[in-house]
């Protein structure tokens, strides 16, 4: 008796609902772990058995933009979780076998293999409410239904990635969720009370592989090793498309230089403990340089390496001074206890709390995704839907806006400065550029971008989720979407659009002021900026850092200066076309406070 369980976005095999069932009840002989790598979201072609033929699939590419899908830098975390999950069920007597192709496809190929046929009794999933993953469920379904004779049971479970439960929600109708997140959040107060433990931990024994392993389809095979694995989806996608590669200033490092993979994971979260970074995260949070400013758990989180849940775990052992949380995974921790831990045993604290109210907002962007479906994806937003639902917020769809797409010059080549972070705004194309290139860049940045894509620059916002999507380590369809949705004004942002009663638009030239006043982080990844020097303005007067923030300022700024080296500087970067003709020109006078260098 085979049970098929299809993993996507649960690449753990703690806290895993589906394992911690089987560890009670199980009727099966043996488990096929199956993970496929969807030709859609995924660029497969690396996979080719013969590198010269063609795929079978179109390429995986963003309706709009046409961007990969999933560019470099997922993939290779992608790559190394999965080849962790394949680690650790090896170590308790399985095994994750991955496959190329549509996931109903691959289905129908075990279930009609000699050694398969009419034992595979039960194909099992967890739960994924983006739409694409719904229609994949469906399609599923249809061929068990086709192939099974009514004797193979199809479950999906419940993903349990949430840091709430569904049955603690007051309702499971996806329409009563509120369409503010205040609201949503007073119903769980107080937070640290609401959250459930996640499941105890996973036996080190699993039930077996099938005797015989279907062979992945021609015209693809799948390597043996982690690095011809990382290769295979990186390859096809290194090039972006969108001009030569972007210059990495020398002295610049990733904020993300994590590995992927749960066991990975939990030693993340163990050092954000230890280290006091989770204690002093409120008030780093909104930090711009460096690898522990915030937690980096987010591209853990997308892929499922770890839980909200688990987090929480964590945190309320080092609270509540008790042991470090048992998930019986391999990761190298010494450590038992958090006592030697600052803060420990002394409650939540500012840290904690914040931690816990941003997984919170990562629920309530879930929900909203079931809420709305598809209109997350489409123009208007989830405005859209609502107005239409109600024609008294009609005024609120605000169809006056009208955001310019790819069909004309002069919004391409806007856009495509945008993206390669040369539209002369220092604070957007320091994040834009760090995106580029590392995969990552903060929150903070990343609502300076979203806001001044679709609001200064008046471009379809749609077009930056799908960049972000591309390149983001972390990219997450409900927070991706969501987060873009809500900044551009289509969202659940209860100040709405940029209208007279004061929507949200960043004025990312007082943000670099308010978050990067001596320009550090723009310095850091502009590398036509690495020469400009470290040196104070004038009282009253000003200087570099406002030529770092808007460089087209350089001329009238330095007009007298006789400094030789400072001459040097200014004429190179009056020889840049994105110095000369900026995308937008952003009149801003810092308080004399903030104006520390
Ligand atoms: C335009 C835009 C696009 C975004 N795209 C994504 C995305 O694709 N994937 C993604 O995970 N997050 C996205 N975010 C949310 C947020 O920026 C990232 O979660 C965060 O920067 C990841 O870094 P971290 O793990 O260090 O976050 P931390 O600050 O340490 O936060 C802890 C966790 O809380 C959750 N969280 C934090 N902020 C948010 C938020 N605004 N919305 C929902 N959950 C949040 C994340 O799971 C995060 O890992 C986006 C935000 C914006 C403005």
């Amino acid at each position: 008796m085979y049970l098929i369980y299809l993993l996507r976005r649960d690449l753990r095999v703690s806290d895993n609902p589906i394992f911690h069932h089987l560890q009670q009840h199980s009727k099966f002989s043996h488990i096929l772990p199956l993970y496929v790598l969807p030709p859609n979201q995924v660029e497969v072609s690396g996979f080719l058995q013969d590198p010269g033929s063609d795929s079978p699939y179109p390429q995986a590419r963003s309706r709009l933009g046409n961007f990969w899908r999933c560019g470099p830098h997922r993939a290779k975390f992608l790559a190394e979780s999965i080849w962790d999950m394949k680690q650790s069920l090896k170590e308790r007597g399985s095994d994750l076998i991955i496959r190329v192709g549509r996931m109903d496809e691959v289905v129908r190929q075990i279930l009609r293999h000699q050694e398969y046929k009419g034992k595979v009794v039960a194909v099992w999933i967890t739960k994924d409410w983006a739409s694409e993953e719904v229609d994949e469920e469906r399609m599923i379904k249809r061929v068990i239904q086709q192939e099974g004779d009514g004797k193979i049971d199809w479950k999906v479970w419940d993903g349990e990635e949430m840091l709430l439960h569904d049955n603690d929600f007051a309702t499971s109708d996806p329409a009563q969720v509120p369409d503010i997140f205040t609201s949503f959040r007073k119903s769980f107060e107080p937070l640290r009370d609401n959250i459930r433990s996640p499941y105890k931990p996973t036996s080190t024994q699993l039930l077996p592989l099938p005797s015989e392993i279907p062979a992945q389809a021609a015209p693809f095979s799948i390597p043996a090793s982690l690095e011809e694995f990382i290769s295979a989806l990186r390859k096809p996608v290194e090039d972006s498309g969108f001009g030569p590669p972007i210059l990495k200033p020398q002295g610049a490092s990733t904020a993300h230089p994590f590995i992927g993979g749960e066991t990975r994971a939990h030693a993340r979260i163990v050092h954000l403990i230890v280290s006091g970074c989770i204690s002093s995260y409120k008030d780093t949070r909104n930090g711009l340089l460096g690898e522990d400013f915030s937690t980096k758990l987010s591209a853990y989180l997308a892929l499922g390496c770890v839980t909200a849940r688990q987090i929480n775990a964590y945190m309320v052992a080092f609270e509540d001074g008790k042991d470090l949380p048992d998930f019986r995974i391999r990761f190298d921790s010494e450590m038992t206890d958090f006592s030697k831990t600052q803060g420990s045993g002394k409650g939540e604290n500012k840290g904690t709390a914040a931690v816990r109210f941003e997984l919170l907002w990562r629920d309530y962007m879930r929900l909203c995704m079931r809420k709305y479906g598809n209109n997350l994806f489409s123009i208007e937003g989830l405005r859209g839907q609502r107005s239409n639902r109600d024609s008294k917020n009609k005024n609120d769809s605000d169809s006056s806006q009208h955001w310019s797409d790819l069909s004309s010059p002069e919004t391409r080549t806007s856009f495509s400065r945008f993206l390669r972070g040369e539209t002369g705004t220092g604070l957007i194309d320091a994040s834009m550029r760090e995106l580029a290139l590392t995969g990552y860049t903060s929150n903070r940045t990343r609502q300076n971008c979203a806001s001044f894509l679709a609001k200064w620059l008046g471009i379809d916002w749609r077009l930056g989720a799908e960049w972000y999507e591309s390149m983001l380590i972390d990219y997450d369809v409900a927070n991706n979407w969501g987060n873009w949705a809500y900044v551009a004004g289509v969202g659940n942002d209860p100040r709405g659009r940029d209208t007279d009663t004061g929507g949200r638009k960043f004025n990312p030239v007082k943000q670099a002021w308010d978050y990067d006043p001596q320009g550090q982080y723009v310095k850091a990844w502009i590398a036509e900026f690495e020469e400009v020097p470290s040196k104070r303005a004038r009282k009253g007067e000003r200087g570099w850092v406002d030529v770092l923030f808007q460089a087209w300022q350089v001329n009238d700024i330095f007009q007298k200066s006789t400094d030789v080296r400072e001459g040097e500087v200014i004429d190179k970067l009056k020889k840049l076309d994105w110095v000369n003709d900026p995308l937008v020109k952003i009149k801003y006078q810092p308080r004399s406070e903030a104006r520390t260098f």
